[in-house]
């Protein structure tokens, strides 16, 4: 298993060693002490969510409130997404920049998207099966987003389904209906980068007292 963070700090490629043999193949989807190693302390999983895409679907750019926001570990365990993270973080060195990883079940990565990152995805064949672990249950009320076809973001997302097949984006009425980032940030829906590092650093803390007692 490896972890490869991407150019949005927080945000991490993870991928598999896969066994294959004559029954199929195995693999390690999550394992905490790689996870510790790579962000700094546990993953606390509070929810697991799984939404099941048709080719096209458009879902994003999704966001909770910190303290304490939802970290998520994401995997496509049937067909494939572009799944993006964005850096909504006021304040921060990369604040508006995008990366995505290719989650599909052939190489069968995931992402880890850390608290206070926007998270979206899109399905790029039918029945795109996304399975993700969340740090935080969900609270509606503490949910936000972002229009995914914001042009300042200007996220590439994909134009052709893996076929060659032509995609169109099929968004939820939620987020057709949401701010653009600026006007995100505008409104004070955004997290500060101070409250992220903040959280973080006592997350860090709470990890290392209870390795050492100390
Ligand atoms: C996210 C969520 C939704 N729901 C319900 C609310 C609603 O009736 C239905 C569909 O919700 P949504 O339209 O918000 O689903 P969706 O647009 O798939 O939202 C998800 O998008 C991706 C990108 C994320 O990162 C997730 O955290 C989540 O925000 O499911 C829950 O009961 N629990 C949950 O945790």
């Amino acid at each position: 298993m490896q972890y490869r963070e991407l150019s949005v700090p927080g945000a991490f490629e993870i991928t598999p060693k896969q066994f294959g043999d004559a029954r199929g193949l195995f693999l390690e989807a999550f394992k905490a002490g790689p996870f510790v190693d790579a962000v700094g302390h546990p993953f606390d999983l509070q929810q697991a969510n799984c939404s099941v895409s048709a080719a096209g679907v458009l879902r994003g750019i999704h966001f909770a409130d910190i303290p304490p926001s939802q970290a998520k570990y994401v995997q496509c365990l049937r067909g494939a997404v572009l799944d993006v993270v964005v850096d909504i973080r006021v304040g921060s060195p990369t604040f508006g920049r995008w990366d995505s990883v290719l989650l599909d079940d052939v190489d069968r990565r995931s992402i880890y998207l850390s608290e206070g990152l926007g998270h979206a995805f899109m399905s790029l064949e039918d029945n795109s099966t996304v399975m993700y672990l969340c740090s935080a249950g969900y609270a509606p009320d503490r949910e936000h987003g972002i229009h995914p076809l914001d042009p300042t973001v200007a996220i590439a997302w994909p134009t052709t389904t893996r076929d060659g097949a032509p995609l169109t984006p099929q968004l939820s009425p939620k987020d057709e209906a949401a701010p653009t980032l600026a006007e995100a940030e505008a409104q004070g829906l955004l997290p500060t980068m101070e409250a992220v590092s903040s959280y973080l650093a006592t997350r860090r803390d709470e990890a290392k007292y209870a390795r050492t007692g100390q």
